[in-house]
């Protein structure tokens, strides 16, 4: 008898064929519609393996009714949806979808520090709105990007690929991590900062550390009364790394200048949240990973974990 999976978004066809080869596949059909929790918690009972999306939460209560679970498979390569801990505890194993999407979320994350550093969607809207009615010298001002100080709080592949970029720009690269990655210093040429002193430092603090309990609310009021007052932050990991309340304070005191946001504590961002009234904060709806490349790449390797866990081989990418 094949195994059983359920798919908790609609795939493309390719690569819902591929599991179909070795599986008995369902799947939620829809592409902008979460699966609702009470669906998912009844599909996951009998299945051996789950493909799932970062949107859902799969915590000890959806896991503690599932019979025959092998593998929760996540088309992500954050993993803060998944209760790690619950999962081992029961024996199941989890993957994540990392090094197919580095260098396309460094690309992200570089295009909004820049277009957060040159105001370019207020400036876009400026033009639209008919705004736009002549020249001036200090009109639509930003900061420069070539020659300032980048401090990069969490370094792994995606900090090193946006190092990378950076050196493009003869930008002055520090970083704060939990352990010292001195190879990336001698190779790179970054320095390492403690926290404080890269929030100080930095005209552009970039977040892209892991969310953990551990580095839930890392960046919050007394972070912000560090950093310059010419400074943006720039989040492309997780919401919770910042702690939005602090956040909007420090922009509306011009504690810092400016801020770029792909991900937020709440998701979708509600319309009428604080943040999207201020004009020096740009937010994108979590588009890190979206080239249409890097998607399909992500699909194929969230497939090729599944299989292999479900056919009781050892997936790549196991985080437990
Ligand atoms: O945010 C996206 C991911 O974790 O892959």
């Amino acid at each position: 008898m094949k195994p059983k999976v359920y798919i908790t978004r609609k795939l493309n066809d390719r690569v819902v064929k591929k599991i179909e080869e070795a599986c008995e596949v369902k799947m939620w059909e829809e592409e902008e519609v979460e699966i609702p929790r009470e669906i998912l918690m009844k599909e996951a009972q009998e299945v051996d393996g789950l493909l799932c999306m970062l949107t859902e939460n799969i915590d000890d209560e959806l896991l503690s009714c599932t019979r025959n679970l092998k593998v929760v498979s996540n088309m992500a390569v954050g993993y803060n949806n998944i209760d790690i801990t619950a999962a081992k505890n029961r024996g199941i194993t989890v993957t994540n979808t990392p090094g197919v999407l580095t260098e396309t979320t460094a690309d992200l994350t570089f295009t909004l520090l820049m277009a957060t550093a040159r105001r370019i969607v207020e400036s876009s809207d400026y033009l639209r709105k008919g705004k736009w009615e002549t020249w001036s010298p200090m009109q639509l001002t930003g900061q420069d990007i070539h020659g300032a100080t980048l401090g990069i709080i969490g370094m792994g592949r995606i900090g090193e690929a946006v190092i990378k970029r950076a050196k493009g720009f003869d930008m002055n690269i520090i970083y704060h991590n939990r352990n010292r990655k001195y190879d990336i210093e001698e190779e790179l040429g970054v320095v390492y900062a403690g926290l404080d002193e890269l929030l100080r430092d930095s005209d552009f603090a970039c977040v892209l550390t892991p969310y953990t309990s551990e580095t839930h609310h890392l960046i919050s009021e007394r972070e912000f009364s560090l950093m310059k007052e010419t400074s943006v932050l720039i989040n492309t990991a997780r919401g919770g790394i910042v702690d939005e309340e602090a956040l909007y304070h420090a922009l509306k005191k011009k504690e810092i200048w400016a801020a770029g946001l792909d991900v937020f504590e709440q998701e979708p961002l509600p319309l009428d949240h604080p943040l999207l009234a201020l004009p020096n904060v740009v937010t994108l709806p979590h588009i890190g990973s979206a080239s249409i490349q890097t998607r399909l790449k992500m699909a194929d390797l969230a497939a090729e974990n599944l299989l292999r866990a479900v056919t009781k081989q050892t997936p790549e990418h196991v985080v437990v």
